[in-house]
């Protein structure tokens, strides 16, 4: 009995030894585990086993290493598999689904020179696709000769794009519409095709390509091997294109390595009226209280030509994009504002308008698991571009901030808007415009129907964003303040009429016409149709110009914002603090440069404070 009491009394020193060697080895295998991801984040590119010349030219492009999605999906593919990947936008999808295709190609070309099209890139847009296609240019700039590559969605005849597939490109970069309608002709062959790869995955579903999809999937091998990219893939589009397209793919969700970047990207939303939108537009870009290029989105069209004449009332200068401008002068527009031609570009977003209502997107990202309906091509509004993209893919080179002039109607087309700053773990601000319900239709000259359920579809946004580790904070301006500028901005919104705005978007239209090579040959045999169109509007209504409103009186500016215009500092919005010396630096150090996008700061100078900025607790 003792013997057995004895025993019992032993025991807790036997537990805790027990309890003791698991913990122990939890411990060292957290240690281990947490040293691996050290060690993964040092990997070089060559460590990811690529071909040494692509290395050179990633090098060549300023890439010191790799990053998170690039270390994970670029060794997968390499061993051959499909995969599936989630990771947030400006992440570096396009190097990590780029480089296995062309080390594919290369590996091939050691023992295989038959001219052959092996990789296929589909994407949503004409605009992503121009820049995937540059990107391999840069990418095989080391192996030129060996990787041929060619996109199809150039607005060029079928003929020239017969001639481009003739010479059998290794990859073809394309809009799946665009690549069926090739294979479909005979001029691509996709018999011998070994990578294909769908970049924005999801939308190159929801944009009703599907069809498409369906057909090009059946006109190829079976084992290809595919890599699919978004930023949202949602679940019954990851089940959809599964069922399409792969065989058994790695899921790489790396929403949880989410933050690791995050506070980069600060995000605020002003709850205002409608007509304020305007009013705190005009003091952020008169008073250039936000400094560097910047994105401002904006619900339709005609909306982003009366902003554009209304900054133009106070001498700020934008630049427009959207469906209805041609592809060539879209790219442009791109390319100037990357080049920082342009500071401002004010663009609609028109995914909704194209397809109607996002509802079903929202549903599926509340989880209710709604099936999306396949959007047919039937259903989409003709005149304006189907490939038309900006919140997606287009890599718009140091964004310092984008702003949400109307709020989007989705969650996740308010992650694609914002993912255009902030990118490859730089700095950037987000700033949207909410209208309140109770504000909603109070100013009917400046009310959209779009911006009804502002609140809700804020709550949903600040949901999502949660699940990504950020968060959405109440930024607000002094209303007293604000007032001093109000009979200046109303003056400026009476004068851009709606006659004005239909005058500027048709004028906008005539010279692209007239730049237009195309049109070249005819008007040449035509001179006096080109003498109309040169001279149709002339006399229009262009909005009514007034010179009071091109500068800001001083007795108007703020004592602050005062010292920083004389100071050269022009409106710097320092957000966070940074040393004093680097205050009013961009964060590459372009002192004295006009593109500091640097958007940290001190909060000392901070112009925006000025404005008796109150942030809610
Ligand atoms: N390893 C790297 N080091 C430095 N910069 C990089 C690296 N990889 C990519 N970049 C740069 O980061 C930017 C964003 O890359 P990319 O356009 O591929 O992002 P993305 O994830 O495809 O974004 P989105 O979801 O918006 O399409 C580009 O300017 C690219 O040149």
């Amino acid at each position: 009995m003792k013997r057995k009491l004895n025993q019992d009394d032993e025991p807790p020193a036997t537990d805790a030894a027990a309890v003791a060697e698991p913990e122990k080895k939890k411990e060292k295998k957290e240690k281990k585990e947490k040293k691996a991801v050290e060690e993964e984040k040092e990997l070089s590119f060559a460590e990811l086993g690529l071909d040494p010349r692509l290395v050179q030219a990633v090098a060549k492009l300023g890439f010191e290493k790799p990053t998170l999605v690039q270390r994970k999906a670029i060794p997968l593919a390499l061993k051959g598999e499909d995969v599936l990947c989630k990771a947030k936008t400006g992440s570096g999808k396009t190097a990590a689904y780029v480089l296995p295709v062309l080390q594919g190609i290369l590996g091939r070309k050691k023992t295989d020179n038959t001219p052959t099209t092996a990789g296929l890139i589909l994407v949503p847009t004409r605009e992503l696709a121009d820049q995937v296609h540059k990107a391999i240019e840069e990418f095989s700039a080391f192996c030129a000769k060996d990787v041929t590559a060619a996109k199809l969605t150039e607005n060029v005849s079928d003929a020239v794009q017969r001639s481009l597939l003739a010479n059998v490109p290794d990859v073809v970069v394309s809009t799946p519409a665009r690549a069926w309608k090739s294979v479909d002709s005979g001029a691509l062959s996709v018999a011998n095709l070994q990578y294909l790869v769908l970049d924005e995955a999801d939308l190159v579903l929801s944009y009703g390509y599907d069809e498409d999809m369906e057909n090009l999937a059946r006109s190829m091998p079976k084992g290809v091997q595919t890599t699919m990219m978004s930023a949202t893939l949602l679940s019954a589009e990851l089940d959809t294109l599964k069922g399409i397209f792969c065989r058994n793919p790695t899921l790489l969700d790396l929403k949880e390595e989410f933050g690791e970047e995050d506070e980069k990207l600060t995000q605020y939303y002003v709850r205002t009226g409608e007509d304020d939108k305007w009013l705190i537009s005009y003091l952020i870009f008169k008073l250039q209280l936000i400094k560097g290029p910047c994105l401002i989105f904006v619900a339709d069209i005609d909306r982003s030509y009366r902003l554009k004449l209304f900054f133009e009332q106070f001498s700020i200068r934008s630049c427009i994009l959207n469906s209805e401008l041609p592809v060539n002068t879209r790219i442009k527009v791109i390319e100037e504002f990357n080049k920082g031609i342009y500071d401002i570009i004010i663009a609609s977003d028109e995914r909704s308008e194209v397809f109607g209502d996002e509802k079903e997107e929202e549903t599926k990202e509340e989880g209710e698991g709604e099936e999306k309906k396949g959007k047919k091509k039937g259903g989409r509004k003709g005149k304006r571009d189907e490939e038309y993209g900006v919140s997606r893919g287009i890599d718009f080179k140091n964004v310092a901030a984008v702003v949400n002039f109307d709020l989007p109607t989705s969650a996740s087309s308010y992650t694609h808007r914002i993912g255009r700053t902030a990118r490859a773990g730089r700095t950037g601000i987000a700033m949207s415009f909410v209208v309140p319900k109770e504000l909603f239709g109070k100013h009917k000259p400046t009310s959209i129907k779009s911006c009804e359920k502002d609140e809700k579809v804020l709550a949903k946004i600040v949901r999502a964003q949660g699940k990504m580790n950020r968060k959405l904070e109440p930024y607000n301006f002094s209303k007293e303040q604000m007032e001093a500028f109000r009979y200046r901005m109303n003056d400026a919104l009476r004068a851009v009429t709606k006659v004005a705005i239909r005058e500027a978007r048709t004028r906008e239209l005539r010279q692209e016409l007239l730049r237009s090579e195309t049109l070249k040959r005819y008007f040449e045999e035509n001179p006096a149709e080109l003498s109309h169109l040169r001279h149709d509007g002339e006399l229009g209504h262009k909005a009514r110009q007034q010179a009071h409103l091109k500068h800001v009186p001083d007795y108007l500016l703020p004592k602050e914002a005062k010292k920083e215009i004389t100071k050269g500092s022009v409106g710097f919005v320092p957000f966070k603090k940074v040393d004093k010396d680097k205050k009013h630096r961009g964060k590459f150090g372009a002192k004295g440069k006009g593109r500091s996008f640097k958007v940290g700061g001190g909060r000392k100078g901070d112009p925006l404070k000025t404005f008796k900025v109150r942030r809610k607790k």
